[in-house]
């Protein structure tokens, strides 16, 4: 079994490409619950939705959220009837979304996601990381946010001074899984708003310090491809490049894969962990995540 962490709109990425060069039925997806929250009265778990519309082969993969050709007409009367939601919820994504929050009215979350995986027809393990409720906070120049009021509300503008967000227990299985696999995958997502969450929890970092882990730089140069990292990394003190983040999982990785602009990293990555690959990590097509994907397996050199 291979488990891949993800978040947000890069892992997914990657997902596209491991579906297609390897089984699906031998991945096991851990994904964060941070920005887990209640919008328009229906529980949105973005991360989770994202990774399973994308499996699904759904995915809007403009906005890397949402279902491909949606409708908006309830979106759209919510502004008309002066009731604006903040995130912007397609017709069908948002019937996933109700019977989600209709579901966990019973079960947990770790069973409704299994529910609604299997109905997609989705092979592949699906795991929130946590069963718990999540809750993040950003602190900038404009005072404290929730993660979203920061992103959408706020377009990503202020300037970031520190995040938290509290403790969760991992969900029933998760640590098992993680020491049943071969290979452990840090997909190239925000590391400190979508894998440092994950690896956080209680005996994760032991059990990745047992297990063999391969880590994607989400950070190409000094920027990110896309959303807040740069920001958040700052904020927290920590280098934006492909270095700052190996350094952050230096405790337990085992390889990781840095873009070609970043060659001049190698070396020094090499002094904080066995093995750094250096390649094309930007996913513009298939073609490119499906070499990622290969090259993350090791089957590629
Ligand atoms: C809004 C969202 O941001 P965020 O919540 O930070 O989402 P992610 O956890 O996915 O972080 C985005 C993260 O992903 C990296 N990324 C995206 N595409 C690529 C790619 O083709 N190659 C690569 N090496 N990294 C990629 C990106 O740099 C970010 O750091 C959001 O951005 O949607
Ligand atoms: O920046 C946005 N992110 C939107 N997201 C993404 C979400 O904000 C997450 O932050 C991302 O998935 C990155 O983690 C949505 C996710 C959903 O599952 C459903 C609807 C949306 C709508 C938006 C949106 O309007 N703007
Ligand atoms: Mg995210």
């Amino acid at each position: 079994m291979i488990t891949v962490l993800s978040g947000g709109t890069g892992t997914p990425k990657l997902l596209e490409g491991l579906v297609k060069v390897s089984d699906p039925k031998n991945l096991n997806i851990i994904v964060n619950t941070l920005e887990n929250d209640y919008f328009s009265g229906v529980y949105v778990a973005a991360d989770i939705d994202t990774v399973m519309y994308t499996l699904a082969g759904i995915i809007n993969t403009e906005t890397w959220y949402g279902i491909e050709n949606d409708t908006f007409i309830t979106h759209e009367t919510l502004k008309e009837i002066n009731c604006p939601e903040t995130l912007r919820i397609g017709d069908k994504d948002r019937a996933t979304k109700i019977q989600k929050t209709m579901l966990m009215e019973k079960y947990p979350l770790s069973t409704v996601v299994n529910i609604q995986k299997n109905a997609l027809g989705i092979k592949s393990e699906i795991k929130p990381m946590s069963n718990d409720k999540s809750n993040i906070t950003i602190v900038t120049d404009q005072g404290e946010m929730k993660f979203h009021e920061f992103l959408i509300e706020k377009q990503g503008k202020p300037h970031v001074k520190d995040i938290f967000y509290n403790q969760v227990e991992p969900s029933p299985g998760l640590i098992e899984s993680i020491e049943e696999s071969e290979m452990v995958i840090l997909g190239p997502s925000n590391p400190i708003t979508s894998l440092w969450p994950i690896i956080s929890m209680k005996h994760v970092v032991k059990t990745l310090e047992k297990a063999y882990v391969v880590g994607i730089s989400p950070i190409i140069g000094n920027s990110p491809v896309s959303g807040p990292a740069a920001k958040f990394m700052n904020a927290l003190g920590h280098d934006v490049s492909c270095f700052g983040v190996a350094k952050m999982y230096s405790k337990f990785l085992d390889k990781f894969i840095i873009d070609l602009v970043d060659v001049d990293y190698k070396d020094q990555i090499e002094r904080l962990i066995p093995e750094a690959v250096v390649t094309n990590t930007n996913m513009k097509n298939i073609g490119d995540k499906m070499m990622l994907a290969k090259i993350s397996l090791g089957e590629i050199i």
